[in-house]
């Protein structure tokens, strides 16, 4: 694909992720993997007054392009495309919910056989840096290794997928069951979860379940 028509595809995600209630103001980046390095959301740019032209192409090593700042997490990014190369898009968000576990520094477990779809029996929490810092994309290239999905403590989601569709559809699944999750812990702690044979198994189905859209 072009790089407009990806830069259209990048955008469309950033509003459909405000559409879904997955994110608020400028908060959130989405990128895809491009020509060895990456398109990603600028910094700071409310996505409804997205064009192409304030997509940001980010190289291998890190350079992006003069008169535009690509999104603070530029380095996230890069590193989930390194730690996984199945990943060719990664959207990041501050779900209200997903920050909710996130805030109490614990992974979401095996509630419900969809945790599955991130590619195990939980999605993990990666420990809190500051935004954009070299130690945040450490903690999530370490973290990211295991799963499609994690948690960034005191900060919100990252979900990376093979196209932007699946990413935005796996941010989502997550956010349900994070809101599922804060539903019954105070109900009941810890909240009864699968066994890992079970998740497992669904994990093996998922690889050949619907979802086969391209972009
Ligand atoms: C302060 C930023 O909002 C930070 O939280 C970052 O992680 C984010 O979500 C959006 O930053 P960019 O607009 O720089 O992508
Ligand atoms: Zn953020």
């Amino acid at each position: 694909m072009g790089r407009t028509t990806l830069a259209r595809a990048i955008i469309d995600t950033c509003l459909e992720m405000t559409r879904l209630g997955l994110n608020q103001g400028t908060a959130g980046n989405v990128s895809v993997r491009h020509q060895g390095g990456m398109l990603i959301t600028p910094s700071g740019i409310a996505y409804e007054l997205l064009t192409e032209q304030h997509i940001v192409f980010v190289d291998g090593q890190g350079h992006g392009e003069t008169d535009k700042i690509p999104s603070s997490e530029w380095r996230f990014h890069q590193a989930v495309y390194h730690a996984r190369p199945d990943a060719n898009a990664v959207v990041h968000n501050h779900a209200v919910n997903c920050t909710g576990v996130s805030i109490l520094n614990r992974p979401i477990p095996a509630i419900h056989y969809m945790i599955a779809a991130a590619g195990g029996n939980d999605i993990p929490c990666a420990p809190y840096a500051t935004f954009g810092s070299q130690a945040l994309s450490g903690h999530v290239a370490a973290a990211i290794q295991h799963r499609k999905a994690i948690l960034l403590q005191h900060h919100g989601l990252i979900a990376a997928e093979a196209n932007l569709a699946k990413a935005l559809w796996l941010a989502h699944e997550v956010e349900v069951l994070a809101a599922l999750y804060l539903k019954l812990l105070p109900i009941v702690d810890p909240v009864p979860v699968l066994p890992d044979d079970e998740i497992l198994r669904v994990v093996e189905k998922f690889k050949t379940y619907g979802l086969r859209v391209d972009h």
